[in-house]
């Protein structure tokens, strides 16, 4: 997801429409006619809002047609920052890693909805929930997050198949129909409950071992390299069904060149948003980042293949032998064919593309969140001590009654969403905040700013997971303020394995380990962008065994 949301800044295709006369008229035109010829459904349409509309939403109300035509504004008189200073801000002052700060410097100068520029390419940012929720909620069939040229262009070069993240249109909704009815549900996840409980094992054994390499016995150094194994490993176990040995003491050659491809994507994180945003006609001048964007494509498929055609091959001896083929996700995928070989290939690369680093940061910041507020995890403590004891190993079946675990990732994400900006590319013309958006405006979704928000999170910048916890059915707490995992049929389709992974790790360790600030630690850890909402250094953090140390 990091250059994905990369892409948001960079590779946004706008133009304003004519004038603005006749935008408005088109307005006016498309609101008369849908208010002519479906009166009827716009009432029970109405109702069904109410019943979802989330805490605090407002409702814009008893305006008429003709008064809120004539008071909506073009994009032209919208605020927002300059190209120039736009540019200065990025290239000059490192802004790629400051892109959270630069969305709160944005939204408290130009308030809620507000334009910025790069060259030709226009952006419109919403930092205000009920915006936020007015767009989502609107979506259609096939909502489009941002322009994915460059990953479509690399597709084709190499005859491979795009999947979720890089397809749009039918395409993605066929790929989407088959997935979501595999791994949206926390019950269709709970499967691969053993599995993931078998990584949290060597993810334990391995916090042992690694503090027991640190000079002081109990520290494990920049926890972030850890939790990316321990990602990589349970996403793996997920969708290729087979252990990477990302948690061994040798890597695995195989695996280690997986990860080299994965870094270099990450890494190269400017290169890759540069390879999506220089034109092809300078590719010749400057050629290193389009190859650095497909030599690491070419590691990240090539794994996969790799990965599906060994259970393919598995699969198919099974099936000769007469037995009965048993299996999880990718075995489904393999016997019913639902996807062409070549989309099941595509889908598990970006599927495991998006499921570490995504996952491995926000494990860092819950820990790290935990190490510091010690009152909360001594809290969280109580509460994994009441439903499991000390020895029980906690699974799938006991989440739903660790509501402060739950909180805890809710919490972390809130206060470090990985993704702290989302986008959508609009596909009907809109009245949003007063200004007329034209269809196919670029909109980036500001969800770092939200999440931050007084009026949506009460003490927004403290620490308090508890606040996620709901007091009895009637009370929803979650809102469009903080959606970490997005929202609506495009939303995060890997939410309930990342949820899992992150529920089963942070209960073990908390059942089995203080967990505090190294003292190797010298300084706050801040966070930094890039691509993602991530660590702007290493965290260390100390384990120390619960039954032999005191709190
Ligand atoms: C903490 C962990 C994670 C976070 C915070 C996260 C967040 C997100 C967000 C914000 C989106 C965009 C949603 C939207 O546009 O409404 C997204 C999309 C996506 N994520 Fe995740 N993600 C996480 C883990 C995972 C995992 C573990 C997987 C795979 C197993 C995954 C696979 C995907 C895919 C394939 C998409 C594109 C979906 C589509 O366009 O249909 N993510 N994720």
């Amino acid at each position: 997801m990091a250059a994905t949301h990369a892409f948001l800044l960079l590779r946004t295709g706008h133009h304003f429409h004519g004038k603005r006369q006749q935008q408005l008229l088109a307005l006016g035109l498309r609101a008369l006619h849908k208010s002519a010829s479906s009166e009827a459904l716009r009432v029970s349409a109405a109702a069904e809002e109410e019943d979802s509309l989330p805490p605090g939403l407002v409702r814009p109300g008893g305006e008429t047609l003709e008064e809120e035509v004539s008071r909506v504004k073009s994009l032209r008189e919208m605020p927002g920052p300059s190209t120039f200073g736009n540019l200065l801000q990025f290239f000059y002052r490192d802004g790629f890693s400051r892109i959270h700060e630069i969305q709160m410097e944005h939204c408290q100068k130009y308030g809620k909805i507000f334009k910025s520029r790069f060259g030709p390419q226009l952006v419109v940012s919403i930092a205000d929930r009920d915006l936020v929720a007015q767009v989502l909620r609107a979506e259609g069939a096939t909502p489009q997050r941002a322009n994915m040229e460059s990953w479509k262009e690399y597709r084709d070069m190499r005859g491979r198949s795009t999947a979720l993240i890089s397809a749009e249109g039918e395409e993605w909704l066929k790929m989407r129909s088959v997935l979501r009815q595999l791994i949206m549900r926390p019950r269709d996840v709970a499967m691969f409950s053993e599995d993931v409980n078998r990584v949290v094992d060597d993810l334990v054994k391995r916090v042992g071992f690694l503090r027991s390499q640190a000079s002081d016995g109990e520290s494990v150094l920049n926890i972030n390299d850890l939790f990316f194994k321990y990602a990589m490993e349970g996403v793996a176990a997920i969708l290729y069904e087979s252990r990477l040995g990302c948690l061994e003491e040798e890597v695995p050659k195989e695996t280690q060149d997986y990860i080299s491809a994965l870094h270099l994507m990450f890494c190269s994180f400017k290169t890759t948003m540069y390879a999506g945003a220089i034109p092809r006609w300078l590719r010749p001048v400057l050629p290193g980042p389009w190859q650095d964007f497909c030599s690491s494509w070419d590691g990240l498929f090539n794994f996969s293949q790799v990965h599906v055609v060994r259970r393919l091959e598995e699969v198919r001896d099974q099936t000769e032998r007469g037995e009965e083929v048993r299996g999880g996700l990718l075995t489904h995928m393999l016997v019913t064919m639902e996807m062409s070989l070549e989309e099941i290939y595509a889908n598990v690369t970006e599927m495991l593309l998006a499921g570490v680093d995504t996952t491995s940061f926000t494990l860092t910041w819950a820990v790290y969140m935990l190490a510091l507020n010690t009152e909360v995890q001594q809290e969280i403590y109580e509460e994994v001590l009441g439903v499991l004891g000390e020895e029980e190993t906690p699974t799938a079946d006991h989440v739903p009654r660790l509501p402060l675990v739950r909180g805890l990732v809710k919490e972390t994400l809130r206060l470090f969403p990985v993704l702290p900006g989302n986008g959508r590319v609009t596909q009907d013309d809109l009245v949003l905040g007063g200004y007329f958006i034209p269809k196919g405006t670029q909109l980036a979704l500001c969800h770092y700013a939200t999440s931050l928000e007084e009026h949506n999170f009460p003490d927004a910048r403290d620490f308090r997971p508890a606040r996620w916890v709901r007091k009895d059915n009637a009370d929803r707490v979650d809102n469009f303020g903080s959606l970490p995992f997005g929202y609506g049929i495009r939303s995060c389709i890997g939410r309930r394995i990342a949820e899992l992974e992150m529920h089963l790790a942070l209960a073990r360790l908390i059942q089995r380990f203080h967990i505090d600030v190294s003292p190797l630690l010298s300084s706050e850890v801040k966070a930094k962008t890039h691509g993602l909402l991530c660590p702007a250094a290493p965290v260390h953090i100390r384990f120390r065994d619960r039954d032999t140390q005191t709190p």
